[in-house]
């Protein structure tokens, strides 16, 4: 496959009339000229369109979609407990596959290309994934109250260990719904199969206040006794950290998965992201679940993560455009072991925006990552994975079913 004079963004500037030569699931070269040695013929016509290396979406709940709108307006702990658990506790896997797949169009649609996800029947959103042709790193989700989600956690990842598109992680939920000895099964698990760890991490401030009233430490300081704290660890939010907690963070090198929009509407509060950057740690964007946030964007959250840094601290010159961008591209591709970027070998996980539109005027060679960061409002077009076209001209095959689905199903849930 080629993709035909082309834009892209290289050290932060537009480069134009550059082809992509795709060749099979990776990219076999990239330049101005580069011919398609795949034989397939296909071509795709680049010119007035930018190519764009994969977003990543480093924390979220992807069947939560379903929940889009359910209950709106509450703080995180009387969200989950009265409104959010309950539905949950009826879920069904057919739910899981709709509400997936509603959230896999909204991600194809805003150049998400892979995702970073902890849930239920995640079998079921593995296979949902995979029909939509997304990547994703899964985990079940693990709480004490449910032994039989832990029991499942080592099968999850026996069965999709070498699959192409999905990668297992572990999941236990937060350290206020998992012991010690979860968490310590979870962190055996992770360092047996080599796999990552996804948890909720110091989200609202009455979590680490209660946590540090009983035991006497942080969140942070307590899963670092455990020895839990590495470069496997994806630790969703990270807002309420103490300065050790930052440099434990930090010296750990563990991944931060930041979502401002939920912390935002949650209002659990603004995540020390100046400090953490300074500290050296490495800093992803999630957009958490649809019913926190509710949209599924890493545009919205590149801006609203820019623009509240600098309010937070009156520093306008603070997280500019290139550092937010990084972190919805390589900071993950970093932290999820991503082999990606516009270059010859990488994983072909990439979309085209079109920039005939008008967020994207005027444009100049060196403005580009700030139109992304700050203007852009949509405009992905085509979005490929793994050398699969996703959507092509803006189509989606199947999206009229899904919607029609995932609408049926979320009647069906509340009915139950
Ligand atoms: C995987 C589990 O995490 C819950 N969940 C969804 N959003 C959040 C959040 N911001 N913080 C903590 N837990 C959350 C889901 O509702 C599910 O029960
Ligand atoms: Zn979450």
């Amino acid at each position: 496959m080629l993709i035909r004079n082309a834009s892209i963004v290289a050290g932060g500037r537009l480069l134009r009339d550059q082809n992509i030569a795709i060749d099979g699931p990776r990219i076999s070269g990239v330049g101005p000229g580069i011919a398609d040695e795949s034989g397939d013929g296909e071509v795709i016509e680049g010119r007035g369109k930018l190519a764009i290396s994969g977003l990543v979406n480093a924390h979220t709940h992807l069947a939560m979609t379903l929940f889009r709108g359910y209950a709106d307006d509450m703080e995180l702990m009387p969200w989950l407990s009265e409104k959010i658990w309950p539905l949950e506790a009826k879920l069904t896997a057919e739910d899981i596959r709709w509400g997936v797949k509603l959230g896999c169009l909204e991600m194809i649609r805003s150049g998400i290309t892979c995702y970073n996800d902890m849930y239920y029947f995640m079998d079921e959103a593995a296979r949902a994934t995979k029909e939509m042709g997304l990547r994703a790193v899964l985990s079940g989700v693990l709480f004490d109250m449910r032994p039989d989600l832990i029991e499942d956690a080592e099968p999850f990842i026996r069965r999709w260990k070498n699959d192409d598109l999905i990668v297992p992680a572990v999941g236990p939920h937060a350290v206020y719904t998992c012991s010690e000895e979860t968490l310590s099964r979870a962190l055996d698990l992770a360092e047996k199969h080599d796999v990552m760890i996804h948890i909720h991490l110091s989200e609202t401030r009455s979590e680490v206040e209660s946590f540090a009233k009983n035991r006497g430490k942080s969140p942070v300081e307590y899963l670092d006794s455990l020895g839990f704290l590495s470069d496997r660890v994806v630790a969703a939010h990270c807002v309420w950290l103490s300065p050790q907690d930052v440099s434990i963070i930090a010296d750990r090198g563990v991944n931060v998965a930041h979502c401002s929009i939920s912390n935002h509407k949650l209002a659990s509060g603004i995540a020390p992201l100046d400090r953490l950057a300074r500290a050296g740690a490495r800093i992803c964007l999630g957009t958490d679940g649809a019913s926190s946030n509710n949209s599924l964007n890493l545009f919205q959250e590149m801006k609203t993560t820019a623009i509240a840094q600098k309010c937070a601290h009156s520093r306008p010159d603070l997280f500019a455009a290139g550092e937010v961008w990084r972190m919805a591209t390589e900071n993950a591709y970093t932290a999820f072991r991503l082999d990606m970027g516009l270059r010859a070998g990488a994983i072909a996980d990439l979309s085209l925006i079109d920039l005939k539109k008008p967020w994207f005027c005027p444009l100049a060679d060196d403005n580009i990552v700030s139109h992304l960061v700050y203007s852009a409002q949509g405009g992905v077009e085509t979005t490929i994975v793994g050398g699969r076209v996703l959507m092509r001209g803006g189509v989606i095959p199947g999206e009229e079913e899904i919607l029609e689905r995932a609408q049926e199903q979320f009647n069906d849930l509340l009915a139950r």
